[in-house]
């Protein structure tokens, strides 16, 4: 595989899973502390990945969750934010001013803070109540930064009650990095084939429901608009017919992101509906690919580590074949704004 490194994955990777003991013991101290409720608060890719875990908690436990946009979150503040709340907020540079500034919001409100960074020095992880810093350098390893959130909110979960399988969970985590490698494999010839396809499309509709559609928003917030530079739109499967449907033609890219939890007859809704009026269809479908050495009754979870994975190729691929480099930007952190 082009510009993967499999030596660097795995070390990134497995690296996450030495946390598990300091992540237990933070969830311990918290719960036995006691919360009334859970933030969840990022900026951005970041503010993403934590869409998936806003998912599991709303409807696989009781514990109050919120998730919120860090800066909009200063900005409004929040009626349930206060003494007996967790915040937790994830930065992979630690210094994203807007986490940042909410980090220190929510830490002046009294609120118990959980800060997770990809860079240990900075105030971020410094001020934080309780800090998890996974160090990684290597773009496909963001993969490791779920692996941490999984053990993080899972564990949480498992405290409160309602996840009665977590260490069975966690080993299966553990072979997680294995099995993503085998999965990039899989989807690395269909990763290429849309690369080659629509290398010129100056445009994406992405559509995507659940557990993936923090995937869906940021594929095309984060990696198609600020990596590439092309214009996209994503909408939720179920918003999708309301609206996004009368764009549909053979002149539009449309790209369905699909996992394997509930929402799922609503991504198919979506396909069967395109098969009807699109030849420009692409679905990137967690179900295509074999997990090995992971329980069935645990993929419903990970489909967007699952997905990750798989974009992260074809973002590789659209890199090579539109040579456009994934790490060049205009504007993002480039000039003041
Ligand atoms: N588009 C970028 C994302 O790619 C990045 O994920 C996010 C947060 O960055 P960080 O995790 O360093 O706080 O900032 C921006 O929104």
């Amino acid at each position: 595989m082009i510009n993967f490194n499999e030596e660097t994955y795995l070390r990134i990777g497995k690296g996450a899973m030495k946390l598990k003991s300091r992540i237990d013991e933070i969830t311990a101290a918290v719960t036995q502390k006691g919360y009334k409720n859970l933030f969840l608060i990022g900026s951005g890719g970041s503010a993403a990945m934590f869409m998936p875990f806003e998912h599991f908690l709303k409807t696989k436990s009781t514990i109050p969750a919120y998730l919120e946009i860090a800066a909009e979150l200063v900005v409004s503040g929040h009626n349930q934010l206060g003494k007996e709340s967790v915040c937790i907020f994830t930065s992979s540079s630690g210094t994203t001013s807007e986490t940042v500034a909410a980090a220190k919001y929510c830490k002046e409100k009294g609120a118990t803070t959980i800060c997770i960074s990809g860079k240990e020095d900075v105030p971020f992880v410094k001020d934080a109540s309780y800090a998890i810093v996974n160090e990684m350098d290597d773009f496909s390893a963001s993969d490791a930064d779920y692996i941490v959130l999984y053990m993080l909110y899972f564990s949480l979960m498992h405290k409160h009650g309602d996840f009665e399988k977590y260490e069975e969970f966690c080993e299966n985590l553990a072979k997680l990095p294995d099995a993503l490698v085998e999965v990039k494999k899989q989807c690395d010839e269909k990763a290429q084939q849309f690369a080659i396809r629509y290398k010129d499309a100056p445009y994406h509709m992405l559509t995507g429901a659940g557990s993936v559609w923090g995937e869906t928003y940021s594929y095309a917030m984060c990696v198609m608009e600020e990596m590439q530079w092309i214009k996209t739109k994503s909408v939720k499967a179920a918003e999708f017919f309301h609206g996004s449907l009368e764009l549909v033609d053979d002149n539009m890219s449309l790209i369905v992101i699909m996992g394997e939890d509930e929402t799922r007859p609503m991504c198919q809704r979506v396909i069967d509906f395109a098969k009807r009026y699109t030849k420009n269809l692409t679905v990137f479908d967690t179900a295509d690919y074999r997990l090995a050495g992971i329980s069935d009754e645990f993929r419903q979870y990970l489909s967007p580590i699952i997905m990750t994975a798989v974009l992260d190729r074809v973002s590789i691929h659209l890199e090579a074949q539109r040579g456009h480099s994934l790490d060049i930007r205009r504007y993002y952190k480039v000039v003041e704004y």
